[in-house]
């Protein structure tokens, strides 16, 4: 990809991004420009990455051809609001922020503005993210491939209606902390039968992962698979037992249906 890219804000998630993008190689380092309030940060990212460090947020607005707003929901508004009028007209922008709604967003920078709301998920780090992508109404289809491709340099994409945006927090945005509290219970488990830590977090997280894969690669049935782990009389259903005793799923779906609440509210 040719083009410019600039991050306003650069932590978790804005890291977790930058460094897909320049693992994929599809991007060069001299593409990128970086700006975050911190100057120690940006240069610790220069050194790290080899990106430009931009001076202030207005530099990277008026350089960049797709301007990445990465900074924290309760700021997002007022940070793209200092930066509206030094974007170029063709300038397009994609929020990552959880809760901010095109409509605020354009209320921000302008009406005449492209703008995606996004909602990726930290496993962008290690090529494994999966992003919503959702465009106002001025995004051009060649726009909307650029954005795919960017975050398929380092994961699965895919465009989605603004309302779906709180199922996507719930079932993916979030997802990787209940994700990471079940691996680190499953490994405390192990622990207490007697394996090493260590050794634990690794059996733990490649089941998961190894599990994850079965869904996505077979097609069958989370069910289906769940049965073919299941011997008759064995170790397996023993576990599936408790866990339906304890209210393993029902607590699953009530945690993202809180996280989906919140997400609805932030939006109001
Ligand atoms: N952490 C996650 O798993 C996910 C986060 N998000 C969204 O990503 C956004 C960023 O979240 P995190 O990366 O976790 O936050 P973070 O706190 O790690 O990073 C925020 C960044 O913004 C910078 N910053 C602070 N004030 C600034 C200003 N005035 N101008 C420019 N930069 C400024 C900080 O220096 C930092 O680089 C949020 O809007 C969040 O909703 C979306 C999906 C997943
Ligand atoms: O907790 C949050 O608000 C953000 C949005 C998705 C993941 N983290």
């Amino acid at each position: 990809m040719e083009k410019k890219i600039g991050f306003i804000g650069c932590g978790n998630m804005g890291k977790a991004i930058l460094g897909g993008l320049i693992a994929s190689g599809q991007v060069q380092p001299g593409q990128i420009w970086v700006y975050t309030p911190s100057p120690d940060k940006v240069a610790a990212l220069h050194d790290q990455y080899g990106i430009n460090a931009a001076q202030s947020a207005q530099e990277v607005a008026q350089i960049a051809d797709i301007v990445f707003g990465a900074v924290k929901p309760n700021i997002m508004i007022k940070v793209l609001s200092d930066v509206a009028s030094s974007l170029n007209k063709e300038t397009l922008v994609v929020s990552i922020a959880a809760g901010i709604t095109l409509d605020q967003l354009a209320r921000a920078l302008g009406h005449d503005r492209k703008i995606v709301r996004t909602m990726p998920n930290t496993p962008s780090l290690v090529n494994a993210g999966m992003t919503s992508i959702t465009p106002n109404a001025l995004v051009t289809q060649e726009d909307i491939a650029d954005v795919l491709n960017i975050f398929r340099c380092f994961g699965a994409a895919e465009v989605i209606a603004e309302p779906m945006i709180h199922p996507v927090v719930g079932v993916s945005g979030s997802a990787p902390a209940y994700v990471f509290m079940f691996i680190e219970a499953m490994a405390d488990a192990a622990v207490l039968g007697g394996m090493p830590r260590a050794q634990a977090y690794k059996f733990a997280a490649q089941a998961v992962m190894g599990s994850a894969k079965m869904v996505l690669e077979t097609g069958k049935h989370p069910g289906e698979l769940k049965d073919m782990v299941c011997s008759p009389g064995g170790t397996t259903i023993e576990a599936v037992k408790v866990l339906e005793e304890k209210g393993f799923r029902a607590a699953v779906i009530d945690a993202i249906e809180a996280c989906m609440a919140k997400s609805e509210q932030m939006s109001k």
